[in-house]
């Protein structure tokens, strides 16, 4: 017999468990085993050291012939599970397929008809027969011992039979009669994407598998099948601005830290990223490329292929159909794949020959998952560097504070874009609602007046209007003045049903104020307004543009943003009004106006990295006017003197990022000091604030330093009442914080360095 330590896939588990085996099995192998009389998938782990004195079970089928990941990617395992807290299992769950598929995918085969049936039958239907599921499962075991049936993996023999066919274009068309409108629009797409393979032509539905427009292309040799291998190619290759060769020359170099390569927007770092990953694709070495929203892997895609037109790219992201996404897991853990673009959760994928991890956009909130297993990206990409020896990029026009702190410390390596490529950066107005006129409580009049002459050139204008939050804040508007936490600098929040402002931070109640307290005046109004408004605005001032809207709640699906997104890039006037959904990665030629309203909603936020993430956004947004040629940015604000605004003028984020790094450093935030949340759930308000009370005295007796229970921003959800504790401190013990977490696994969440308290 042989000894083995699993890992269960899934289930918030974070210890190993002990199973045994006839045969001897590698770490790495996927096992079927009975927990808690339940069929589960578990990982193999390692051979167990001593063998504990109690029954031990046997493991009921092997999943893998081989192990499909490695000892690095075992390491990855531990590592991450200590470093963020995570429960093994979910790690491993996260790393593979889903496997109820693969329970599903197992077949029974019969070997011999003794067993009673002939063709191959699915495991979950042979299970099903049964009213015993243990002496199904005996019967099984018996039956597969003696040689009578055998296991497959339905997925590995579709994979196996599997061969890809590439194809590509022969010639041009001339003398080839009558193609068809199906005929033209493959041609053109092979026109792009030279060599593609045909299941990406079914995939992405350019031509319908019952067609006969390929065999019919074939025999007039319009098309012909492509060895891969032969054929890797590259084209549209630029000639690197000197700053962008010298990132290049910087990052191939170095490997021994992480790089930052911080470059405005517009400046070609997409072009960088190419540059560096080029001599590794030609080595058959593998690059992912994390971008933070689906929406932005469609882009990406078209890019590389352009470049990279032969090689294969995959994607890996949610929306992916269970079979493309599981055969997109098996081409990274094979090898069978060059450039994996996905959303934070591929980060977790063991790709073979992995050699660079990109992550664009870094700045974004996304990279930070914070349900169901919690995990910064950026902290991940890190430990997995460390382990696999890859070179690591974070890319930004602005950079988290986190990581750039790292590069001004030398931790990371700093490489700088400070130039947009032939053109300049946009020019940017502040607009100042307090004594500007008005044509609405909206809008300016030279705001409007700017839309109407970027209409009548025909150019298109992008109107950004922050979400319809929760949050409400007390503004004078006579004089601007935003109230504030004493002790906190952050805003403070309108508490109606309680009558209170509150601040969020030290949970410190103020009264509802009669006036201002900087002014005297006794104009103060809560404020806040939305797309719908704006839109609705646009209409009665632009009755003949189209105006198109973006928020969640027009936006359901990936593809009603694929649509809308595509009506952007047509040519022609349009006003464009969207919350944050429409501030990443666009790249539209005739764009040459973004107006920014209510930016003040933002920036009082009463969060602490709220400076960081406003000016991070609006110079994100301002960044996709005037992209080609010229543009313009105008900001609304009824505080024209903030600073923040003579930074985004100036397009200089340094300055923000120094005025915030005093900041935090004063008042003990990350990434000078950590900070961690817990959050307490009840439905019932007073067992919230006992458990509350008794898992903050858990953190007393190991001498940890936790302020609260406070109300978090949104007190309620779901009928479930909610409770903070907060903890800031310089260093902090994580196993202190693991012992605590298991113990109370059920009751609370821990948010290791959130990118935002409201959660
Ligand atoms: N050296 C170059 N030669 C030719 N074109 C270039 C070069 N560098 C950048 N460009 C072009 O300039 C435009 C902006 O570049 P890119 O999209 O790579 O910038 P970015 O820094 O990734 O932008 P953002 O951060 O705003 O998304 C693109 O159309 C790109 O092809
Ligand atoms: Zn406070």
């Amino acid at each position: 017999m042989y000894y083995y330590e699993l890992i269960p896939f899934g289930g918030r588990l974070y210890n190993t468990y002990t199973f045994k085996s006839n045969n001897p099995l590698a770490v790495g192998q996927r096992v079927i085993v009975n927990l808690r009389n339940k069929l589960t998938s578990a990982l193999v782990y390692k051979q167990s050291e001593e063998i504990p004195n109690v029954k031990i079970k046997e493991i009921e089928f092997i999943l893998d012939e081989k192990p499909l990941i490695d000892a690095n990617h075992i390491k990855f395992i531990e590592k991450t599970a200590e470093d963020l807290l995570i429960p093994i299992s979910e790690i491993v769950k996260m790393m593979f397929p889903s496997t109820s598929n693969d329970l599903f995918r197992i077949r029974i085969v019969p070997l011999n008809p003794m067993v009673g049936f002939d063709k191959p039958i699915f495991l979950n239907d042979y299970f099903r027969k049964f009213k015993n599921k243990s002496e199904a499962r005996k019967k099984l075991k018996n039956l597969i011992d003696s040689n009578l049936v055998e296991l497959e993996s339905y997925t590995k023999k579709q994979r196996t039979n599997k061969k890809s066919v590439y194809i590509g274009l022969n010639k041009n068309l001339d003398g080839v009669p009558n193609i068809s409108k199906t005929a033209d629009k493959l041609i053109n797409y092979l026109r792009i994407n030279g060599v593609v393979s045909l299941e990406e032509i079914y995939s992405k539905n350019i031509i319908k598998k019952s067609s006969s427009t390929i065999d019919t292309l074939f025999k007039h040799k319009v098309i012909v099948e492509k060895n891969l291998k032969n054929t890797k190619t590259i084209s549209n290759t630029v000639d690197l601005t000197d700053e962008q060769e010298k990132a290049v020359e910087n990052i191939k170099k170095f490997k021994d830290k992480p790089h930052l390569l911080y470059g405005v927007t517009g400046s070609g770092k997409t072009e960088v990223f190419f540059d560096i990953a080029q001599p590794l694709l030609e080595r058959g070495k593998k690059v992912l490329i994390l971008v933070p929203e689906i929406s932005l892997t469609p882009q990406m895609f078209t890019r590389i292929k352009k470049r990279f037109a032969s090689y294969k790219v995959i994607t890996y992201h949610s929306n992916l159909k269970p079979k493309e996404r599981l055969n997109n897991w098996y081409d990274l853990v094979n090898g069978e794949m060059d450039v994996l673009i996905g959303t934070r959760s591929s980060i977790w994928m063991p790709i073979k020959d992995l050699e660079m991890i990109i992550i664009d956009e870094q700045h974004d909130d996304s990279f930070y998952q914070d349900e169901q297993v919690i995990y910064d990206t950026m902290r991940v990409s890190e430990i997995r560097k460390e382990i696999e020896d890859l070179n690591l990029v974070f890319a930004s026009a602005t950079p988290r504070l986190n990581e750039l702190i790292k590069a001004k410390n030398g931790d990371y390596y700093l490489q700088k874009l400070e130039k947009r490529y032939l053109t300049k950066m946009p020019d940017v107005e502040v607009i100042d609602m307090k004594k500007e006129k008005k044509v609405s409580w909206l809008f300016s009049k030279k705001t409007l007046v700017n839309i109407k002459e970027i209409l009548d050139q025909q150019n298109k204008v992008i109107i950004f209007t922050p979400t319809r939050g929760h949050s409400n804040y007390v503004l004078c508007t006579d004089c601007g003045h935003v109230f504030k936490c004493d002790d906190c600098d952050v805003s403070l929040t309108y508490h109606k049903s309680e009558e209170k402002l509150e601040c969020h931070y030290c949970g410190k109640d103020y009264q509802i104020p009669q006036k201002c307290e900087k002014c005297g005046g006794y104009n103060l109004q809560t404020r806040g307004y939305g797309t719908e408004r704006v839109v609705n605005e646009m209409v009665k001032f632009f009755p003949s543009t189209e105006v198109l809207r973006v928020d969640r709640t027009v936006i359901n699906s990936f593809d009603d943003l694929k649509k809308t997104f595509k009506r952007f890039y047509d040519k022609g006037p349009k006003i464009i009004v969207g919350t944050k959904m429409i501030t990443k990665g666009l790249d539209i030629s005739d764009l040459k106006l973004v107006v920014i309203m209510d930016s003040d909603r933002y920036s009082y936020f009463p969060d602490y990295r709220s400076y960081e993430t406003t000016a991070s956004l609006i110079m994100q947004v301002a960044g996709r006017a005037g992209r080609k040629g010229s543009g313009k940015v105008l900001i609304q604000t009824f505080n024209p003197e903030d600073e923040i605004f003579h930074a985004i003028k100036n397009h200089d984020y340094n300055l923000i990022a120094k005025k915030e790094f005093a900041k935090r450093e004063k008042y003990g935030y990350p990434p000078f000091s950590n900070l961690i949340l817990i959050m307490l759930k009840d439905k019932d308000k007073n067992k919230l604030e006992q458990k509350a009370q008794i898992i903050k005295n858990e953190f007393k007796n190991l001498n940890i330093n936790i302020n609260g229970p406070i109300d978090p921003l949104i007190k309620k959800i779901k009928g479930e009442y909610r409770k903070q504790l907060i903890i800031k401190q310089k260093d902090i013990s994580k196993k202190d914080l693991l012992t605590i977490q298991k113990k109370y696994d059920n009751d609370m969440k821990l948010f290791l360095n959130p990118p935002t308290t409201f959660l």
